[in-house]
């Protein structure tokens, strides 16, 4: 496969058309299948799309959600990945998900990888992965430079994988390439000028420089200035 980019005219209709796209094909699962999975970014930009999806008409007891990476910090602090999803996603219908929450309580994040992994596994192949993208092309907690990146880029990775880098603040867990590359729909969502540029410097790099790099063969990227 190679990879899509869909561009739109503003962060709304991405946010209104991405939601949709997402929702269908969860939809799509669960008419196939008992359940479904579906794993979405942290940061700042998935805001919109996770209110718009929140709303979405699909059967949410079947589906479990969980994070792509947390960093090791408290529910409630601003900084939670796992507060953003609480606020802006599972409301409304999506309240109705089984959730997966990265952030266990123990005190590092060593200590919590192996279980959450075994909680994961049962929803492999992941039905839907949305992915972003930081500017230094890091996605998931899979930074350039971070100290287990070639363990996390590698084939026979581990599901859940403890990881720390210079660019990222605080002790972090992150899934690994062979479950989001895995996933049977890949979506990546990027907003502004600076992500447009680093997405065409990663298309030319390999994933140990930009991590990115690994998952773009089969996804849809979407893009709004
Ligand atoms: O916890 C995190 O940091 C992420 O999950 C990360 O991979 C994020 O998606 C990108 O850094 C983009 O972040 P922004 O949306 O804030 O630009």
């Amino acid at each position: 496969m190679t990879m899509e980019l869909k561009e739109y005219p503003d962060r709304e209709m991405l946010a209104l058309s991405l939601a949709d796209q997402i929702a269908s094909q969860l939809a799509q699962q669960l008419r196939t299948g008992d359940a479904a999975s579906l794993c979405v970014p942290g940061g700042t930009s998935p805001t919109l799309v996770f209110e718009t999806l929140s709303g979405a008409d699909i059967d949410w007891s079947r589906v479990t959600v969980f994070l792509g990476d947390e960093r090791w910090v408290d529910g409630d602090h601003k900084r939670s990945n796992g507060r953003l999803l609480r606020r802006h996603l599972l409301r409304d219908r999506a309240a109705a998900a089984n959730y997966i929450d990265l952030y266990t309580g123990a005190s590092t994040p060593v200590e919590a990888a192996p279980a959450l992994a075994e909680a994961i596994r049962p929803h492999l192949p992941i039905s839907v992965v949305l992915l972003g993208m930081g500017n230094d092309m890091h996605t998931a907690s899979l930074f350039p430079g971070a100290d287990r990146l070639a363990e996390g880029l590698a084939a026979d990775a581990p599901l859940v994988l403890p990881i720390r880098a210079e660019g990222a603040e605080e002790p972090r867990v992150t899934l690994t390439r062979p479950a989001l590359a895995d996933a049977m729909n890949i979506h990546v969502l990027l907003m502004g000028p600076e992500k447009r540029e680093a997405l065409e410097r990663a298309q030319k790099l390999d994933p140990i420089q930009a991590p990115i790099r690994a998952f773009l063969d089969n996804a849809t990227v979407h893009w709004a200035e």
